[in-house]
């Protein structure tokens, strides 16, 4: 068959297919025009349908039940409503692309190939017999993905079919008409990709299901396994293969995963913002989505000013000449060790036997229990007790010292005093809820004695019960003191360390520590072992809800908070995608290889998968940036081709200003969708941002750790925000030597540079990075700014 007779062949079956969705939609608006007229209906008549009547205990019964049926009939419409309205909504989106692919598949044991057509959602033909459209998340569209033509097998619930795939197309079909259409080989065509490759950015991600490669295609259908490590190169599509995932598992689990069984943790809010539209546009609900930080502060805000990780970060790039900077980096790096998760849990171990620190229970000035009583009952319960449950019965043993307590205040003065000041209202108040508490066997205070002992207790009472329940809730655990005590008592923390030796800067990493938590403050690497050590005592928050966490960018994570986060969810699987030669913090990445990863659930329960090709950016840019990280030149370029990176040289700021700016305009008047001006620092970009607004028609937006959303346009922005978004052309603001030699700078300045898709200046003020004039000169062209090009 020529190309043309296939083209108008497959075009009539667009037609077919456009009709058939058409008529479902009339259909579906109907009955969603008719479920929400019966439900606005019946949610105005609601009270007339039901019987009520409270005259009798019987009544009032049947009212109960009237009231509950009627609200069982009226929910059930609504579901109805709501489940139609869905419907409806897929068959719109169909009906603007109704698929994207088509594998022919001849099952062994039958004489003809079955055509099979993948689209974003299945669709049934008019009787409802055969599927015009197969979801791309059904077992047999795992051939399409995973399958090049010739003999294979697929897994389906029912068991394994055999067969051959004889022929695999693609097309684009936009609003009933197909605009390309090839046959392709394994991969899924390279032609589609490069179109979608070569578009501009968008403010928002976008779903990949079209041209998920075999390789991302594991990922996504991977359901087996515990732990899922996804190690996978700058723009591989570590993030895009999760994401599809996510509607996948909802998919493939529907009867029994909701989407807020699955939370994603992102680098920053804004990321939030970037991946939210990729679900919906899927037919799906967003799953939860979090930052970790904002985890740690809904457990420790309360209680401790709360460093983030990107002040420490900034601190990091910033304050080398810190006469303290040793010491802090040294005990960032200890404090995020498996070693200190060890000593954490030996110190626990040993809190068995000693050094246990309470706060005591006061009430007005005096001491109701001394740290020193509940010491030595804690350690009088034998040594075969259960440390939570000692706390337990040592609570219980509080809560009767507080109420001999409160027996013995009743004659106090200050409850006189209490007494006296009771206006009539208060006592009012105070013989109702008495009345209320001793179920109506109260008639009324007629003895004088009587009524005083009861609002005497009643006023004792009123006033120890915050001290109750801080004594409920074990608050009277000095965590802080605990905590604080790993760093005051230096021979305790060599016992704890066994054998392995104390951390550089020992002595200013404790004073470090301590002052600032004096000052009620807590660095960003002591908030997680904080936590650790408070829920090793007092029990866990568990989340047993959650199916799946799902971790972005887990190199930013220390080997601590993933194992932390292990206990948090202990009925998730979890997905963690990173890239080491991203981890741009201080402390050492939990995927320093993958032993600390696999170790959380062990080798039997962990499959690791390794991305390394790289789509987002052209072939130019990958070949420039994967020769500044070790292990880069496995790193493969997906072949779409674009300038050489430039590296501009400036001898002077007011030169390298106007040359950044004059670009800035020319790439404004190229309709460049978005374009990131990156910087190292949030301080750096903020002046940058304040000297371009001077400059340019119109200011672009300056990007900080708070920013929300993420739109099109010029943008400000510091190098470790930009970690999970991409822009289409980047331009470095300063990748001197000056600003990016160091190993730790490496990574950042790595990050930055593969932001980009299309177009990538590297600005430099004095001479460039090493990162950079290490690398063969054929991978970029170098220009030295002259006065005259900047005028
Ligand atoms: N199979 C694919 N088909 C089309 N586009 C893809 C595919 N895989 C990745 N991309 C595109 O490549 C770009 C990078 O993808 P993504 O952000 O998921 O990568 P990443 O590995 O998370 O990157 P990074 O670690 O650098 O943040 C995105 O624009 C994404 O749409």
């Amino acid at each position: 068959m020529s190309t043309d007779q296939q083209w108008s062949e497959e075009q009539q079956r667009v037609d077919l297919v456009t009709d058939q969705i058409e008529r479902k939609i009339t259909e579906l608006e109907k009955e969603v025009g008719s479920f929400r007229d019966e439900v606005v209906e019946m949610r105005k008549d609601f009270w007339d349908e039901v019987t009520m009547n409270f005259s009798e205990a019987d009544d009032v019964g049947e009212t109960s039940t009237s009231m509950r049926q009627q609200s069982q009939v009226l929910s059930d419409r609504e579901r109805s409503h709501l489940n139609t309205a869905a419907a409806l909504d897929k068959m719109k989106r169909l009906h603007h692309s109704p698929y994207f692919g088509r594998i022919d598949f001849k099952e062994d044991g039958y004489p003809q190939a079955e055509r099979i057509y993948l689209g974003i959602a299945s669709l049934l033909d008019e009787k409802e017999e055969s599927f015009l459209v197969y979801d791309w998340r059904a077992p047999i569209s795992n051939l399409y993905y995973d399958g090049a033509p010739g003999p294979i097998t697929y897994h389906t619930p029912s068991g394994e079919i055999s067969g051959d795939i004889e022929m695999k197309r693609q097309f684009v079909i936009r609003d009933g008409r197909i605009r390309f259409m090839f046959d392709t080989g394994v991969t899924i065509g390279d032609e589609l990709l490069q179109a979608v490759l070569s578009r501009t950015s968008d403010a928002q991600m976008k779903s990949i299901v079209a041209t998920i490669q075999k390789e991302q295609n594991r990922i996504i259908r991977n359901d087996r396994t515990r732990m899922l490590i996804v190690q996978g190169a700058a723009g591989s599509g570590k993030t895009s293969a999760a994401l599809q995932r996510v509607a996948y598992l909802l998919y493939k689990y529907r009867e029994h995963l909701q989407a807020d069984q699955m939370v994603l943790f992102s680098p920053n809010p804004m990321f939030n913002s970037y991946v939210s539209t990729v679900l919906p546009e899927l037919g799906e609900e967003n799953m939860l989505q979090t930052t970790f930080q904002e985890y740690l502060e809904r457990r420790l805000g309360r209680e401790y000013q709360l460093e983030d990780p990107f002040i420490q970060l900034e601190y990091v790039l910033s304050n080398m000449e810190d006469p303290g900077y040793m010491a802090r980096m040294s005990g960032i790096r200890f404090k995020s060790s498996e070693s200190f998760l060890k000593v954490i849990t030996r110190f626990k171990d040993s809190l068995m036997s000693e050094g246990m620190k309470f706060k005591p229970v006061r009430f007005q000035g005096q001491a109701v229990v001394t740290a020193e009583a509940m010491a030595e009952k804690f350690y009088s319960f034998g040594s075969s007790v259960k440390l939570v449950n000692r706390l337990e019965m040592l609570r219980d043993w509080m809560l009767k010292e507080l109420s001999a307590f409160g027996k013995s205040e009743l004659e106090a003065p200050w409850v006189d005093q209490q007494l006296d000041l009771m206006e009539p209202e208060d006592l009012q108040r105070a013989y109702q809820r008495l009345k209320r508490k001793q179920k109506g066997k109260v008639d009324t205070f007629d003895d004088f004695a009587q009524e005083r002992e009861i609002l005497a207790r009643m006023v004792v009472s009123d006033r120890l019960k915050p001290l109750r329940k801080w004594i409920k809730s074990l608050r009277f655990v000095d965590i802080r003191q605990l905590y604080a005590h790993l760093f005051q008592d230096q021979s305790q923390m060599i016992r704890l360390l066994e054998g392995e030796a104390l951390p550089a800067h020992w002595d200013e990493i404790c004073s470090m520590t301590l002052r600032r938590m004096k000052v009620q403050e807590l660095a960003y690497e002591d908030i997680t072992p904080y936590l650790y050590l408070r829920e090793l005592l007092l029990g866990f928050h568990i989340n047993s809800n959650i199916r799946h966490v799902i971790i972005d960018e887990a190199q930013d994570y220390s080997a601590f908070q993933l194992a932390f986060m292990k206990r948090l969810f202990p009925r998730a699987k979890i997905t963690a995608l990173g890239d080491f030669n991203q981890a741009i913090y201080a402390h050492s990445s939990v995927l320093r290889g993958t032993g600390p990863l696999t170790n959380l659930y062990g080798p039997e329960n962990t499959e690791v998968i390794e991305l390394t090709r790289s789509y987002r950016s052209t072939q130019q840019i990958v070949e420039f940036t994967r020769g500044m990280v070790p292990g880069g030149e496995e790193i493969i370029p997906f072949n779409r081709s674009g300038e050489k990176p430039a590296v501009i040289v400036s001898s002077n700021t007011e030169e390298h200003m106007k040359k950044i700016a004059a670009d800035l305009s020319h790439l404004i008047q190229e309709e460049y969708e978005s374009v990131a001006v990156i910087c190292k620092t949030a301080e750096e970009s903020k002046e940058v941002h304040e000297a371009l607004s001077r400059v340019l028609p119109a200011a672009p937006k300056l990007i900080k750790k708070t920013t929300l959303a993420f739109e099109r346009g010029v943008h400000v922005i510091p190098a470790y925000l930009a970690k999970g978004v991409e822009f289409d052309a980047v331009l470095i603001y300063d990748g001197s030597a000056e600003q990016y030699a160091q190993e730790h700078e490496r990574k950042l300045f790595y990050t930055a540079c593969t932001r980009a898709m299309h177009l990538l200046h590297v600005y430099s003020l004095g001479k460039p990075s090493p990162f950079i004039t290490s690398q063969p000169q054929q991978l970029y062209a170098i220009n030295h700014v002259s006065a005259a090009q900047t005028d």
